[in-house]
Protein backbone atom coordinates (compact mmCIF):
# COMPACT_ATOMS: atom_id res chain seq x y z
CA UNK A 1 0.00 0.00 0.00
CA UNK A 2 2.91 2.31 0.83
CA UNK A 3 4.72 1.79 -2.43
CA UNK A 4 1.38 2.36 -4.66
CA UNK A 5 0.53 5.76 -2.44
CA UNK A 6 3.68 7.30 -2.77
CA UNK A 7 4.22 6.24 -6.22
CA UNK A 8 0.82 8.03 -6.72
CA UNK A 9 2.74 10.73 -4.87
CA UNK A 10 5.69 11.26 -6.70
CA UNK A 11 3.46 11.09 -9.96
CA UNK A 12 1.29 14.04 -8.85
CA UNK A 13 4.37 16.20 -8.42
CA UNK A 14 4.34 17.17 -12.16
CA UNK A 15 1.15 16.00 -13.52
CA UNK A 16 -2.09 17.23 -15.33
CA UNK A 17 -5.65 16.02 -13.88
CA UNK A 18 -6.51 12.44 -15.49
CA UNK A 19 -10.04 12.60 -17.90
CA UNK A 20 -11.92 10.36 -18.88
CA UNK A 21 -14.44 10.92 -21.63
CA UNK A 22 -17.77 9.29 -21.48
CA UNK A 23 -20.08 8.98 -24.64
CA UNK A 24 -22.96 7.13 -25.60
CA UNK A 25 -26.83 7.84 -26.85
CA UNK A 26 -29.47 9.31 -24.72
CA UNK A 27 -29.95 6.70 -22.08
CA UNK A 28 -27.66 4.67 -22.65
CA UNK A 29 -26.64 5.14 -19.11
CA UNK A 30 -24.04 7.32 -18.87
CA UNK A 31 -25.13 9.09 -15.45
CA UNK A 32 -26.23 5.83 -13.80
CA UNK A 33 -22.37 3.93 -14.39
CA UNK A 34 -20.52 7.31 -14.13
CA UNK A 35 -22.45 7.00 -10.61
CA UNK A 36 -21.45 3.21 -10.04
CA UNK A 37 -17.36 4.07 -11.39
CA UNK A 38 -17.04 7.06 -8.91
CA UNK A 39 -18.16 4.85 -5.86
CA UNK A 40 -15.64 2.12 -7.07
CA UNK A 41 -12.53 4.30 -8.43
CA UNK A 42 -13.03 7.40 -6.85
CA UNK A 43 -13.47 10.04 -9.99
CA UNK A 44 -15.30 13.30 -10.12
CA UNK A 45 -18.27 13.13 -12.08
CA UNK A 46 -18.86 16.19 -14.25
CA UNK A 47 -22.11 15.81 -16.71
CA UNK A 48 -22.16 18.77 -19.56
CA UNK A 49 -25.61 18.28 -19.56
CA UNK A 50 -26.30 18.25 -15.63
CA UNK A 51 -23.78 21.64 -15.57
CA UNK A 52 -25.94 23.28 -17.70
CA UNK A 53 -29.62 22.31 -16.77
CA UNK A 54 -28.11 24.13 -13.29
CA UNK A 55 -26.74 27.25 -15.27
CA UNK A 56 -30.25 26.97 -17.18
CA UNK A 57 -31.76 27.46 -13.40
CA UNK A 58 -29.88 29.97 -12.28
CA UNK A 59 -32.28 33.26 -12.02
CA UNK A 60 -31.26 35.49 -14.36
CA UNK A 61 -28.66 33.57 -16.06
CA UNK A 62 -27.87 35.24 -19.45
CA UNK A 63 -27.65 31.82 -21.13
CA UNK A 64 -30.70 29.93 -19.24
CA UNK A 65 -32.76 30.76 -22.27
CA UNK A 66 -30.37 29.62 -24.91
CA UNK A 67 -29.74 26.70 -22.86
CA UNK A 68 -33.35 25.64 -22.74
CA UNK A 69 -33.79 26.23 -26.67
CA UNK A 70 -31.08 23.79 -27.33
CA UNK A 71 -32.26 21.12 -24.93
CA UNK A 72 -35.43 21.06 -26.03
CA UNK A 73 -34.30 20.96 -29.24
CA UNK A 74 -31.70 18.09 -29.07
CA UNK A 75 -29.10 20.57 -30.11
CA UNK A 76 -25.81 21.33 -28.81
CA UNK A 77 -24.76 24.57 -27.08
CA UNK A 78 -21.89 26.70 -28.35
CA UNK A 79 -18.75 25.02 -26.32
CA UNK A 80 -17.58 28.66 -24.91
CA UNK A 81 -20.18 28.09 -22.17
CA UNK A 82 -20.00 24.18 -21.38
CA UNK A 83 -16.09 24.30 -21.27
CA UNK A 84 -16.39 27.62 -18.79
CA UNK A 85 -18.83 25.54 -16.98
CA UNK A 86 -16.56 22.57 -16.78
CA UNK A 87 -13.24 24.13 -16.22
CA UNK A 88 -15.27 25.72 -13.59
CA UNK A 89 -16.62 22.93 -11.51
CA UNK A 90 -12.92 21.30 -12.13
CA UNK A 91 -11.08 23.83 -10.31
CA UNK A 92 -13.51 24.17 -7.71
CA UNK A 93 -13.61 20.34 -6.96
CA UNK A 94 -10.04 20.45 -6.30
CA UNK A 95 -9.65 17.01 -7.19
CA UNK A 96 -7.43 15.53 -10.25
CA UNK A 97 -9.55 12.51 -11.61
CA UNK A 98 -12.68 13.51 -13.42
CA UNK A 99 -15.50 11.53 -15.48
CA UNK A 100 -16.39 14.46 -18.30
CA UNK A 101 -20.05 13.05 -19.12
CA UNK A 102 -21.38 13.66 -22.53
CA UNK A 103 -18.50 15.70 -23.14
CA UNK A 104 -17.62 16.33 -26.87
CA UNK A 105 -20.92 16.25 -28.48
CA UNK A 106 -19.52 17.90 -32.15
CA UNK A 107 -16.64 19.65 -33.34
CA UNK A 108 -18.00 22.82 -32.07
CA UNK A 109 -17.21 21.44 -28.58
CA UNK A 110 -13.69 19.30 -29.84
CA UNK A 111 -12.59 22.29 -30.93
CA UNK A 112 -13.04 24.25 -28.19
CA UNK A 113 -11.73 21.68 -25.66
CA UNK A 114 -8.62 21.58 -27.96
CA UNK A 115 -8.56 25.10 -27.84
CA UNK A 116 -9.31 25.78 -24.20
CA UNK A 117 -8.19 22.98 -22.22
CA UNK A 118 -6.62 19.88 -23.60
CA UNK A 119 -3.22 20.71 -22.83
CA UNK A 120 -3.68 21.24 -19.05
CA UNK A 121 -5.03 17.90 -18.48
CA UNK A 122 -3.96 14.28 -19.44
CA UNK A 123 -6.72 12.20 -21.25
CA UNK A 124 -6.89 8.84 -20.49
CA UNK A 125 -9.56 7.18 -22.51
CA UNK A 126 -12.95 7.40 -23.91
CA UNK A 127 -15.64 5.37 -22.61
CA UNK A 128 -18.27 4.88 -25.49
CA UNK A 129 -21.57 3.07 -24.49
CA UNK A 130 -23.26 1.75 -27.26
CA UNK A 131 -26.60 1.01 -27.05
CA UNK A 132 -29.62 0.27 -29.07
CA UNK A 133 -31.47 2.77 -30.12
CA UNK A 134 -35.16 1.68 -29.60
CA UNK A 135 -33.62 0.77 -25.84
CA UNK A 136 -32.20 3.72 -25.05
CA UNK A 137 -35.84 5.83 -26.37
CA UNK A 138 -37.78 3.14 -24.22
CA UNK A 139 -35.78 3.91 -21.20
CA UNK A 140 -35.72 8.11 -21.53
CA UNK A 141 -39.44 7.50 -21.97
CA UNK A 142 -39.45 5.28 -18.82
CA UNK A 143 -37.37 8.16 -16.56
CA UNK A 144 -39.94 10.87 -18.08
CA UNK A 145 -43.03 9.10 -16.89
CA UNK A 146 -41.27 8.22 -13.77
CA UNK A 147 -40.90 12.51 -13.28
CA UNK A 148 -37.69 12.98 -14.14
CA UNK A 149 -38.87 16.41 -14.92
CA UNK A 150 -36.49 16.71 -17.75
CA UNK A 151 -38.04 18.84 -20.84
CA UNK A 152 -36.36 16.47 -23.60
CA UNK A 153 -37.54 13.18 -21.92
CA UNK A 154 -40.62 13.25 -24.69
CA UNK A 155 -40.85 11.69 -28.44
CA UNK A 156 -40.26 14.75 -30.13
CA UNK A 157 -37.39 15.65 -28.40
CA UNK A 158 -35.87 12.41 -28.29
CA UNK A 159 -36.06 12.07 -32.44
CA UNK A 160 -33.96 15.21 -32.40
CA UNK A 161 -31.26 14.29 -29.90
CA UNK A 162 -30.99 10.79 -31.63
CA UNK A 163 -30.34 13.03 -34.95
CA UNK A 164 -27.89 14.87 -33.42
CA UNK A 165 -26.39 11.59 -31.36
CA UNK A 166 -25.95 10.04 -34.94
CA UNK A 167 -24.62 13.31 -37.12
CA UNK A 168 -22.52 15.64 -34.99
CA UNK A 169 -21.33 12.95 -31.55
CA UNK A 170 -20.95 9.05 -33.59
CA UNK A 171 -17.95 11.25 -35.80
CA UNK A 172 -16.69 12.20 -32.63
CA UNK A 173 -16.46 9.09 -31.18
CA UNK A 174 -14.88 8.10 -34.75
CA UNK A 175 -12.13 10.81 -34.14
CA UNK A 176 -10.77 8.97 -31.01
CA UNK A 177 -11.42 5.61 -31.91
CA UNK A 178 -8.79 6.53 -34.85
CA UNK A 179 -6.17 7.90 -31.78
CA UNK A 180 -7.00 4.36 -30.33
CA UNK A 181 -8.36 5.78 -27.11
CA UNK A 182 -12.20 4.53 -27.45
CA UNK A 183 -13.38 1.86 -24.95
CA UNK A 184 -16.46 0.52 -26.36
CA UNK A 185 -18.59 -1.20 -23.46
CA UNK A 186 -22.24 -3.28 -24.68
CA UNK A 187 -24.81 -0.87 -23.01
CA UNK A 188 -28.06 -2.88 -23.88
CA UNK A 189 -27.50 -5.06 -20.86
CA UNK A 190 -28.58 -4.78 -17.06
CA UNK A 191 -26.96 -1.71 -14.76
CA UNK A 192 -24.91 -4.46 -13.11
CA UNK A 193 -23.68 -6.65 -16.25
CA UNK A 194 -22.59 -3.38 -18.13
CA UNK A 195 -20.83 -2.21 -14.91
CA UNK A 196 -18.67 -5.16 -14.85
CA UNK A 197 -17.63 -4.49 -18.08
CA UNK A 198 -16.96 -0.95 -16.88
CA UNK A 199 -14.74 -2.45 -14.07
CA UNK A 200 -12.46 -4.28 -16.27
CA UNK A 201 -12.16 -1.26 -18.32
CA UNK A 202 -11.37 1.04 -15.36
CA UNK A 203 -9.03 -1.90 -13.77
CA UNK A 204 -7.26 -2.38 -16.99
CA UNK A 205 -5.97 0.87 -17.60
CA UNK A 206 -5.28 1.84 -13.76
CA UNK A 207 -2.82 -1.05 -13.75
CA UNK A 208 -1.19 -0.03 -17.12
CA UNK A 209 -0.69 3.29 -15.54
CA UNK A 210 0.30 1.72 -12.37
CA UNK A 211 2.99 -0.67 -13.95
CA UNK A 212 4.35 2.41 -15.96
CA UNK A 213 4.78 4.63 -12.93
CA UNK A 214 6.68 1.17 -11.56
CA UNK A 215 9.15 0.58 -14.17
CA UNK A 216 9.60 4.30 -13.69
CA UNK A 217 10.73 4.13 -9.99
CA UNK A 218 12.81 1.26 -11.61
CA UNK A 219 14.80 3.04 -13.87
CA UNK A 220 15.37 5.95 -11.10
CA UNK A 221 16.62 3.59 -8.48
CA UNK A 222 13.84 3.36 -6.08
CA UNK A 223 12.83 -0.23 -6.53
CA UNK A 224 11.68 -1.15 -2.83
CA UNK A 225 8.89 -4.36 -3.74
CA UNK A 226 8.38 -6.26 -7.10
CA UNK A 227 5.40 -5.88 -9.81
CA UNK A 228 3.95 -9.36 -8.88
CA UNK A 229 3.25 -7.91 -5.01
CA UNK A 230 1.41 -5.16 -5.90
CA UNK A 231 -0.36 -6.93 -8.48
CA UNK A 232 -1.35 -9.06 -5.73
CA UNK A 233 -2.41 -7.43 -2.95
CA UNK A 234 -4.37 -5.13 -5.23
CA UNK A 235 -8.15 -4.90 -5.32
CA UNK A 236 -10.09 -2.12 -6.82
CA UNK A 237 -11.41 -1.10 -2.98
CA UNK A 238 -7.43 -1.30 -2.91
CA UNK A 239 -7.03 1.11 -5.77
CA UNK A 240 -9.80 3.45 -4.66
CA UNK A 241 -7.98 3.73 -1.30
CA UNK A 242 -4.84 4.80 -3.04
CA UNK A 243 -4.94 5.40 -6.10
N1 LIG B 1 -28.51 -0.96 -18.01
C1 LIG B 1 -29.71 -0.39 -17.78
N2 LIG B 1 -30.83 -1.13 -17.87
C2 LIG B 1 -32.05 -0.55 -17.68
N3 LIG B 1 -32.25 0.75 -17.38
C3 LIG B 1 -31.15 1.52 -17.28
C4 LIG B 1 -29.83 1.00 -17.48
N4 LIG B 1 -28.95 2.01 -17.32
C5 LIG B 1 -29.67 3.10 -17.04
N5 LIG B 1 -30.97 2.82 -17.00
C6 LIG B 1 -32.08 3.76 -16.77
O1 LIG B 1 -32.27 4.46 -18.00
C7 LIG B 1 -32.45 5.84 -17.78
C8 LIG B 1 -31.32 6.61 -18.48
O2 LIG B 1 -30.12 6.32 -17.82
P1 LIG B 1 -29.01 7.45 -17.63
O3 LIG B 1 -29.63 8.69 -17.13
O4 LIG B 1 -27.93 6.84 -16.85
O5 LIG B 1 -28.58 7.64 -19.16
P2 LIG B 1 -27.70 8.77 -19.82
O6 LIG B 1 -26.94 8.14 -20.91
O7 LIG B 1 -26.95 9.53 -18.78
O8 LIG B 1 -28.88 9.69 -20.40
P3 LIG B 1 -28.85 11.18 -20.93
O9 LIG B 1 -27.81 11.29 -22.00
O10 LIG B 1 -30.22 11.35 -21.47
O11 LIG B 1 -28.57 12.07 -19.76
C9 LIG B 1 -32.48 6.05 -16.27
O12 LIG B 1 -33.81 6.09 -15.84
C10 LIG B 1 -31.76 4.82 -15.72
O13 LIG B 1 -32.24 4.44 -14.45
N1 LIG C 1 -21.81 18.82 -24.31
C1 LIG C 1 -23.15 19.02 -24.20
C2 LIG C 1 -23.95 18.20 -23.41
C3 LIG C 1 -25.30 18.43 -23.36
N2 LIG C 1 -25.84 19.44 -24.07
C4 LIG C 1 -27.29 19.71 -24.05
O1 LIG C 1 -27.92 19.11 -22.94
C5 LIG C 1 -28.86 18.12 -23.37
C6 LIG C 1 -28.97 17.02 -22.39
O2 LIG C 1 -27.71 16.40 -22.24
P1 LIG C 1 -27.58 14.98 -21.46
O3 LIG C 1 -26.14 14.61 -21.54
O4 LIG C 1 -28.03 15.23 -20.07
O5 LIG C 1 -28.45 14.03 -22.19
C7 LIG C 1 -28.39 17.74 -24.78
O6 LIG C 1 -29.40 17.17 -25.59
C8 LIG C 1 -27.94 19.10 -25.29
O7 LIG C 1 -29.02 19.90 -25.69
C9 LIG C 1 -25.04 20.25 -24.85
O8 LIG C 1 -25.51 21.17 -25.51
N3 LIG C 1 -23.70 20.02 -24.89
Amino acid sequence: MLLITTLRRLSMANVKPSIVFVLGGPGSGKGTQCAKIIKEFGYVHLSAGDLLRTERDIPGSRYGDLIEKHIRNGTIVPVEITCNLLHAAMNNSRKDRFLIDGFPRNQDNLEGWNREMAAKVNLQFVLFFDCNEQVCIDRCLKRGSSGSGRSDDNEESLKKRFITYFKDTLPIVDHYQKQNLVRKIDANSSEDTVFEEVKKCFKEVMYSTLHMLWKQSVVTGWKTTSWQQIHKNSSSTFLKKTW
